[in-house]
């Protein structure tokens, strides 16, 4: 937790409070078009005498081409630091994160992958248990959004174009993976902290959702879910992938 921040109970910072459902970076760039949390959501966590929405923690993996901004991002976030010197992550890196949201603890493990290829191997293993993947890609390189779909194993190719034309062709792929879609800057930290915030709190009440079924921890096929399909399903072509031979570390 960084220097200076106002610590507030359960060690909770106080710019790590969600009391408002966190918007879309555009209406059109998600697949979620809820406007408030679930209304079950809310109830659970105004009357929590159950515990039912408490102490969860959630885990993030960042994922894309080298040096596309990944561990900047982190280091925006956690730290509220931006490094113009490139150094390359070396398999992975670890934060934790600790939020309030709608009054009930909510912890986000960030787990910062490596883009080299070298590295691939290692960071498929911690895409496993997986409740939010971030594919990261940089606004200015075609070539690492077109990659985005490699790294989501779908095939999907793009030409030379402006940034305009990259962010609409983002947004549609965001679309067709059932996923959603935001443009920031670590350097200036814009939007960065709007987009956690939306991320770890469609997790959350994802979670809590699920522990709200009439059978606990039954599978959901909502938010989360939806990112873990999509996961499940990279790693099961990784996996086949990997039997056909693959060069792999
Ligand atoms: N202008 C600008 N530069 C950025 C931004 N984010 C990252 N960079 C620069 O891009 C370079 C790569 O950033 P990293 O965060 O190390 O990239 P990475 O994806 O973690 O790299 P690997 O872990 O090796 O795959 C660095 O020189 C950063 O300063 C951004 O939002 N704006």
């Amino acid at each position: 937790m960084s220097a200076g921040r106002t610590v507030l109970q359960q060690n909770v910072a106080s710019d790590r409070i969600v009391s408002k459902y966190p918007q879309p970076f555009h209406p059109d760039s998600t697949p979620y078009q809820s406007l408030n949390f679930h209304p079950k959501v809310k109830a659970a966590c105004s009357d929590n005498k159950t515990g039912r929405a408490g102490l969860k923690i959630c885990k993030g993996v960042l994922v894309g081409d080298v040096a596309v901004g990944k561990t900047s991002l982190v280091h925006r976030f956690c730290h509220n630091v931006f490094e113009r010197d490139y150094k390359a992550t070396i398999g992975v890196d670890f934060e934790v994160e600790k939020f309030s949201i709608l009054s009930s603890p909510f912890t986000l493990q960030l787990w910062d992958t490596a883009g080299q290829e070298r590295f691939k191997c290692i960071a498929a293993s911690y895409y496993r248990g997986a409740n939010v993947v971030i594919v990261v890609f940089d606004l200015s390189d075609a070539t690492s959004l077109s990659n985005v779909e490699k790294w989501m194993d779908d095939a999907y190719l793009l030409s030379e174009a402006s940034y305009e034309t990259v962010e609409s062709q983002a947004i549609g792929v965001a679309n067709s993976l059932q996923a959603e879609y935001w443009a920031l800057s670590s350097k200036t930290g814009e939007n960065v902290k709007e987009f956690f915030f939306r991320a770890v709190s469609l997790t959350f009440e994802f979670l809590v959702l699920r522990e709200l079924e009439p059978n606990g921890s039954g599978e959901s096929k909502q938010i989360g879910s939806d990112l873990l399909k999509i996961e499940r399903e990279r790693t099961e072509v990784y996996e086949e992938r990997k039997k056909k031979d693959l060069k792999c570390c």
